[in-house]
């Protein structure tokens, strides 16, 4: 019987081992999350400051992805707008939740610009832009970052598997490797993440 999840020990080998590889996913994601925080101290602390600097100054979170990073991405957005106790919401917006401008750009024009070309219509410089990927390595992401950056916006890039391209080149000021190569291990990883940079900046701009 699971101590975690009693509710998958059905009956057979095959229920203890759903167990079994639920537990270790449960164990090997956990400890991917306790290693990256404590390596990342500082520069979750630091990329915190400059995030709850631009947000004093007005400034808007861009934040974007592909696949399940587009969907962390919409979290992203919706836990940086919405005031957590003392911490007021701050202008976020997911660059993946109109489906009609995204098919509309990318049929239009190229799936490779979908994010750069919005950032381009609405970012302004001291912005924040936050790309997500697994791989680091997805062109549309990394075309983001090179329009956030020509805008002058913060970038922040969160990428897993080594960094990818995302770190090669350099396009993030802010950058948080998640050293694995499972995309699901990452993304978790990745959301812990995003959920302690977003307290960490709600805690600086209310100066706590
Ligand atoms: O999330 C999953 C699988 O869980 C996929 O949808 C995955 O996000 C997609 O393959 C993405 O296109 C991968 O892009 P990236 O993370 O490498 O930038």
């Amino acid at each position: 019987m699971s101590a975690l999840y009693p509710f998958l020990a059905p009956d057979g080998d095959a229920g203890t081992d759903l167990v079994r590889s639920t537990e270790a996913k449960a164990a090997e994601s956990l400890e991917l999350r306790l290693r990256v925080l404590a390596g990342l101290g500082p520069a979750l602390a630091a990329c915190a400051a400059a995030m709850a600097a631009a947000f004093r100054a007005g400034g808007t979170l861009f934040a974007f992805g592909n696949g399940g990073s587009s969907t962390d991405a919409q979290a992203v957005a919706q836990v940086f707008r919405t005031p957590h106790g003392t911490s007021p919401g701050v202008p976020a917006i997911c660059l993946t939740g109109d489906a009609a401008l995204l098919t509309a750009l990318a049929n239009d024009v190229a799936f490779d610009v979908v994010f750069a070309r919005q950032l381009a219509a609405l970012g302004r410089p001291g912005d924040v832009a936050m790309a997500l990927s697994t791989s680091g390595g997805s062109v549309n992401v990394l075309r983001g970052l090179e329009q956030a950056r020509r805008i002058g916006m913060v970038t922040v890039g969160l990428a897993g598997a080594g960094g990818g391209r995302m770190a090669e080149e350099g396009l993030a000021d802010h950058l948080f490797v998640v050293p694995s190569s499972s995309v699901h291990r990452v993304q978790e990883a990745q959301t812990t993440l995003c959920h302690v940079l977003r307290e960490l900046a709600g805690r600086e701009r209310a100066g706590t």
